[in-house]
């Protein structure tokens, strides 16, 4: 990865631009559409920069003397431009080297130097997506772990369709293009731990135009894992000659069944098919879909003309490349490998025109159009799907997530690299009723763009506008579902919490449903990953007694007696005794030396959150449900591993009881109780005053933050940083 550029591609581009300006800007063609290219740059350029710009103002000039038809200037310096791009180099060596095999083809076309465009097998890869997925599997499936947003899209996509057919026993999932089928795990576990109503099938289709082998495995292998989540599972296949073929009586539907749509980066394929998508919609709409979720690149090379065409795609794959420089090393073979079937896309796009044209992509308001043409209606990607999606980049080792950039366009999410977009993730609804059916024309040019960053500042509320809708889903603990029948009518009343957890359910199962959990569960638990969770649950609980103390002054401060709200945290208090000397016993049992350990990172920033719930700005409203979700995540976690058909070995039988038995349940269930009378009182409350609504904001934060450190704390104790 290079760390010496100051400039990133997009900025290169823009310089070569304004001086590419400045040099032409007296000649007789307007070039003053090219404004719009240039924004501002950072001031200092280092030596590569300086190389760069030459080198790309060389390409933009040879497509300017292409589209004027000056052939033997553009030779010129195309010849300069081969000389010095090279597709091992820097990210605007590269694009450049790409860009010039496309220029150099649309030139030998124009001269009449070749009559047949590409070679056949590129055409075919081209043509046939899904080969080339096959073809390039390894390198694709690496570029796609390794670049943030693809797994951003997908989480977020996923956690729509979770909370779309939350409250269906009967889901039927139509994925339209399967591939390896993560992301349907993803779905697969969340209703697998969901408790209330439970599935009772849940039916995935795949639709496919080749590969019928491919998306067969798929299908085992889903199948195995919706076996081993004991949830009832069944896989079907759909395939056609061509998408145009597909009709709703091929899927198997079946009354009381909840359909979603699933669509990653697919849709764009059919652009070039006359009326294809439009069938493909109807008769999606046919099948009375709940949702249905897209994922489109956002760029526009659809129906421009060639110099609007070649900026456009310069800047969106320049976007790509970029963001490659920044998270894979120049010598990766799996980089080289999708960078030269990204080449073979900017060829078709660049060179081709009419049927020839095979890549053709469209922005989301050119999709909203559309969509909006056959009655779609386009729904608010909510907030625990916002919040999915940052989650998952700041997995990411690259800038730590901080360079993937979320904006919104409409109700929908724009996916980008350092606030250039890359793809889009919308949300759609099916109206029976309504639609102007036909294809308007295109939408082109962005529209307004409102844009806001995702803010996670502990100190602040959600800066995510309104909160959504609450999703109203009833999630109960083991401990919960064990104590049917004793105390029902605390059970009946489900409050704001289980919305919550309804929300933010792939959160909620990620904390809960830990490997590291579910490695004790399954007896494969790594000990030495066991021997780390100990020692640093051990400094933590020694952190969580003040803050225990903390919540307790404030129930004394703002709590009325009568409530009895005291007792349960001061018995709580006063079982971490208890706790901190048994975490003393374990550890000399498994020789492990207390006094040597200090705490790792995610422990730290756990504790600094603590410290914060401690502060006075911080009231028992907000402090009260971040405990319960403390406790409540452990609670779950380790009775998890005393379920029937649990395989936790003896000696991890004791803490699991610690946190697993009926009593902590019953514990944990009071301070659920308690907090959710406080957050009804604030949102009853949030009608006439602001600062009720700012309580249920940070207390709904705050919730999110303690699953993102139960997370943290689990990955630290499989040996994460
Ligand atoms: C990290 C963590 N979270 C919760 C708990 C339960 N008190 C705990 N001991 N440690």
């Amino acid at each position: 990865m290079a760390t010496f550029r100051t400039l990133s591609t997009g900025d290169v581009i823009r310089v070569a631009i304004a001086r590419y300006l400045k040099f032409y800007s007296h000649g007789f063609v307007d070039l003053s559409w090219l404004n719009r290219f240039c924004g501002s740059v950072p001031g200092n350029f280092s030596e590569e920069d300086v190389k760069d710009v030459e080198l790309m103002y060389c390409l933009l000039v040879s497509a300017e003397k292409i589209g004027s038809l000056q052939f033997d200037s553009a030779s010129t310096f195309l010849n300069q431009c081969e000389k010095f791009s090279s597709k091992y180099g820097s990210s605007v060596q590269r694009i450049v080297h790409y860009f010039t095999e496309a220029l150099r083809e649309k030139f030998d076309l124009e001269t009449g130097r070749i009559t047949s465009k590409g070679a056949k097998g590129e055409e075919n890869m081209l043509l046939y997506p899904e080969v080339m997925v096959v073809n390039l599997k390894p390198a694709l499936l690496a570029c796609f772990l390794e670049l943030p947003f693809y797994q951003a899209t997908r989480f977020a996509g996923m956690q729509a369709i979770i909370e779309s057919v939350a409250a269906a026993k009967r889901v039927h999932l139509i994925d339209l293009e399967i591939r390896s089928g993560a992301q349907c795990m993803l779905l697969m576990q969340a209703l697998a731990t969901q408790h209330e109503p439970q599935v009772e099938l849940l039916t995935i289709t795949a639709v496919g135009t080749t590969l019928r082998h491919e998306i067969e495995e798929t299908g085992k292998t889903l199948a195995y894992f919706a076996k081993t989540l004991n949830l009832p599972f069944s896989f079907k296949v759909v395939m056609v000659t061509s998408l145009k073929d597909l009709n709703e009586n091929l899927f198997e539907l079946h009354k009381g069944e909840v359909v979603a749509i699933h669509s990653s980066i697919t849709l764009h394929h059919m652009i070039r098919l006359p009326n294809c998508l439009e069938s493909v919609i109807r008769v999606l709409k046919n099948t009375n879909p709940q949702v249905m979720v897209v994922t489109e690149i956002e760029a526009n090379d659809n129906l421009l003309s060639f110099e609007d065409r070649f900026f456009e795609v310069l800047f969106y794959y320049s976007t790509f490349f970029d963001c490659m420089e920044d998270c894979m090393s120049r010598s990766d073979q799996n980089r080289m490998m999708v960078e030269e079937l990204l080449g073979q896309a900017i060829r078709n796009i660049i060179a081709n025109e009419g049927e020839e044209r095979i890549v053709r992509h469209m922005k989301i308001d050119a999709w909203r159009a559309f969509f909006s043409s056959f009655g779609l209606v386009e729904t608010e990607l909510s907030m625990s799907s916002l919040y999915q999606a940052e989650l998952v980049v700041k997995n990411f080792a690259c800038g730590k997530g901080k360079y993937c950039t979320f904006e919104k366009n409409g109700e929908s999410l724009i996916v980008g690299w350092k606030g250039s977009p890359h793809l889009s993730l919308s949300v759609w609804k099916f109206h029976q009723d309504k639609g102007r059916e036909g294809f308007i024309h295109h939408v082109f040019g962005p529209g307004p763009l409102s844009v806001y960053k995702v803010s996670w500042d502990p100190l602040s509320t959600l800066k995510l506008g309104s909160v959504s809708v609450p999703v109203s889903v009833s999630r109960r603990s083991t401990a919960e579902k064990k104590m049917e029948g004793k105390t029902r009518e605390d059970l009946e009343k489900s409050g704001m919490i289980d919305t919550w957890l309804g929300k933010h359910s792939l959160l909620y199962t990620g904390a809960t449903r830990h490997p590291f959990i579910l490695s004790i569960r399954d007896g494969t638990v790594d000990l030495s990953s066991f021997k780390t969770w100990l020692g640093q649950d051990y400094l933590f609980v020694r952190e969580f007694a003040p803050f225990v103390a903390s919540v307790l002054v404030k129930a004394w401060k703002e709590s009325d007696d009568s409530y009895g709200d005291r007792e349960v945290i001061l018995g709580g208090l006063a079982s971490l005794n208890d706790e901190v000397e048994w975490f003393k016993r374990e550890a000399s049992k498994w020789g492990v030396q207390l006094s040597s350990i200090s705490p790792q990172k995610a422990n730290e920033n756990y504790c600094r959150f603590l410290e914060y719930l401690m502060s006075p700005e911080v009231g028992y409203t907000v402090a009260i449900t971040a405990f319960w979700a403390i406790e409540a995540v452990y609670q779950e976690s380790f009775a998890h591993c005393l379920d029937d058909g649990a395989n936790t070995p003896r000696e991890l039988r004791e803490t699991c009881q610690r946190w697993g038995n009926d009593g902590f349940g019953q514990y944990c269930l009071s301070l659920k109780k308690i907090a959710n009378r406080r957050l009804e009182k604030a949102s009853e409350d949030a009608r006439l005053v602001d600062a009720s609504k700012e309580v249920l904001n940070k207390a709904e934060v705050a919730l999110i933050r303690v699953m993102e450190h139960e997370v943290e704390f689990w990955n630290m104790s499989r040996g994460g940083s």
